[in-house]
């Protein structure tokens, strides 16, 4: 490959990575979601199609050892094992094969091996490639088509489907593979119906319906259910599998993300990262980190680095060195600039949230990106190959939570999308305000406050007005917590004055240990409390209830039904706590699927 040739491959590999980490992160959901952006996406490969005819352009002019090479490449990644695994990869590979035709001839190639990956997934190859040779722009199905034939004819090529693909499809099709000119309406249709998972194929369906048997794990000793309040199954409820004592540890949790509250960033009291109390002179801090991070052992340092740190507010590669080949010396003073700019945001703002979004943001950046290098190494291996193995992503995970809509923030939104597509040029496109929002809104409605050893109690008097305030969901209170995590499975227990459970940081860092509060069997309701549901010296009953049901009220948009609540207000002293039905809700592709039902069924309602 000539020096000229190689550049560009390099240039074009760092930014197609990042523009499929970007299409892995986002572009699915807008898929699955957005009716709109499919149409514009057929509009947008119909162009290039066309295009391409008009200009009679060779396909790329791909030698054979950039072929070969390739070839070798997509041999030696693991193809799924499962069928539901199988869809899923299938109609990710289409989607970025999708995505890369549209962004012209540069991408040719790479757009060429994800379909490439998908047809040696699809269970009917021949059709597929008719498929493909109707809807592919030409020069991609060219190099398609030459890569099945290397397959074929080279002696090493392990026993694999494309291998009967090719022979398949050549007995079938004897005419030139290539046809020029836009897909036909026939086949954008066929085309929607296999790759738009709206369509809700078997696989699809199961995918979905297994989600709570495979999450959370068994070893947890929970489960979700629906809510047996609940007619449309959308709600859920936590429960336990087993019988536990008063006391007995039901599970214990880490965090997905977690951050220290804003007036402890800085001080070298807290391990950025486990949020562990550091004894003092112990503290490690990195020369230059904007955040002003210190951590309690290097092992906390190195995985902060790995999980977001790097990427938000560091400056050396976010790819392994085979791939960034030098790219980030180039992206290096653009990605100062944008980080000292995001950095500065967050000081300011001095709220936990959009931190915690931030972090979540780039942790699902790091496990698409290694979920695209077959070997994983470093810190957190063993995490990233779970990860990659996992039929769920974090994405998964995050979409069927339930949240708060909260305010989109336009500098915010794009001040953090300056970082990511500085650090990666496409990676800007995961994220919209409409996204971010809803990643912040998820943040403040789920996130559980960090306190051990009784807390704190020298966090600053709040300014805001009550309303505006952050809330954790902390039974010791807001005041006392050190910081916040999210943490995946906890994110389901109900609140309740007279909690089954509640969570402990008996470790000392931001491990949550869930303890049963009383006696409880199998099938049992866990629920905690959300706020401080004590009755203070100063205050009456009436008076303590009235300020854990405003609390609720203010910080979650619901009206408490717990039996406690239930039973003291049967006295008629229930007075108005500021809202009167509950206002969360779970994103409509939720309900759509849960439901099977179409989007004009959402509820936003409470049960
Ligand atoms: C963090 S989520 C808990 C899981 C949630 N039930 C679900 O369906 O995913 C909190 C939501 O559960 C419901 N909830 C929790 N505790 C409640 C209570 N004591 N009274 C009424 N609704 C409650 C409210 O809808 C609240 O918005």
């Amino acid at each position: 490959m000539s020096s000229r040739t190689s550049a560009i491959f390099t240039l074009a590999s760092v930014t197609v990575l990042g523009g499929l980490v970007a299409y892995a992160v986002y572009f699915d959901y807008k898929r699955r979601n957005d009716t709109e952006f499919r149409k514009q996406l057929k509009k947008d490969r119909k162009r290039v199609t066309k295009q391409t005819a008009q200009t009679q352009e060779p396909s790329d002019g791909a030698t054979i050892e950039e072929l070969r090479a390739a070839l070798a490449r997509v041999r030696s990644e693991d193809v799924p094992a499962s069928a539901e695994a199988k869809e899923q990869y299938f109609m990710a590979q289409v989607g970025m094969g999708e995505q890369l035709c549209a962004q012209g001839p540069m991408f040719h190639m790479p757009a060429a091996l994800s379909f490439y990956r998908a047809l040696r997934v699809y269970p009917s190859p021949v059709e597929l490639i008719a498929i493909y040779q109707s809807t592919v722009p030409p020069p991609v199905f060219k190099i398609v088509m030459e890569l099945t034939n290397l397959d074929v004819s080279t002696p090493s090529s392990p026993p694999e489907r494309s291998a009967r693909t090719h022979s398949e499809a050549s007995e079938e099709d004897e005419t030139s593979p290539v046809r020029t000119g836009p897909p036909s309406e026939t086949s954008s249709q066929e085309w929607d119906r296999l790759t738009d998972p709206g369509s809700q194929t078997p696989a699809v369906k199961a995918r979905v319906e297994g989600y709570y048997e495979a999450f959370p794990p068994k070893s947890m000793n929970v489960s979700v259910l629906p809510a047996p309040s609940d007619p449309t199954k959308v709600r859920k409820v936590l429960v336990v599998t087993r019988n536990f004592e008063a006391g007995d540890v039901i599970y214990k949790e880490q965090p997905v993300v977690a951050v220290l509250d804003a007036d402890l960033q800085g001080k070298e009291a807290y391990c950025s990262h486990c949020l562990r109390h550091i004894q003092k002179g112990m503290a490690i801090r990195p020369d230059q980190d904007r955040l002003g991070s210190v951590y309690c052992s290097k092992d906390c340092q190195v995985k902060a680095k790995v999980e977001s740190q790097n990427l938000l507010f560091g400056l050396e590669p976010v790819l392994p060195a085979e791939l960034d080949k030098g790219m980030s010396l180039l992206t290096r003073p653009q990605r100062d600039a944008a980080q000292a700019k995001y950095a500065a945001h967050l000081k300011s703002g001095g709220r936990s949230v959009p931190l915690l979004a931030a972090r979540f943001v780039a942790k699902q950046v790091v496990i698409e990106t290694a979920k695209m290098m077959p070997v994983k190494t470093g810190p957190l291996a063993d995490e990233l190959t779970a990860a990659s193995a996992s039929e769920y992503s974090l994405y998964d995970h995050l979409e069927r939570l339930r949240f708060v809509e909260g305010k989109a923030n336009e500098e915010g939104t794009s001040l953090l999308c300056d970082v990511l597509g500085a650090a990666l040029p496409g990676l800007e496109k995961s994220l919209t305000e409409e996204r971010h929002a809803v990643y912040q809104g998820k943040m403040a409605y789920n996130a559980i406050g960090v306190c051990y050893s009784g807390g704190r109690d020298d966090k600053p008097t709040p300014t805001e007005r009550p309303e505006d305030q952050e809330h954790t969901r902390t039974p010791y209170g807001t005041s006392r917590q050190i910081g916040s995590g999210l943490y995946l499975v906890s994110s389901y227990i109900a609140h309740s004055c007279d909690p089954s459970a509640r969570p402990s940081f008996s470790s000392g860092t931001s491990e949550l240990t869930l303890i049963a509060t009383r006696p409880l069997k199998e099938g049992d309701e866990i629920t905690m409390a959300y706020v401080d549901i004590s009755q203070h010296t100063e205050e009456t009953p009436v008076e303590a209830r009235r300020r854990r049901r405003v609390e609720l009220a203010r910080g979650w948009r619901f009206k408490c039904e717990c039996s406690r609540c239930v039973s003291e207000t049967a006295d008629g002293h229930e007075s108005d706590v500021g809202i009167e039905k509950d206002e969360s809700k779970v994103e409509e592709v939720v309900t759509r699927v849960e439901t099977g039902s179409g989007a004009e069924t959402f509820l936003q309602d409470p049960a």
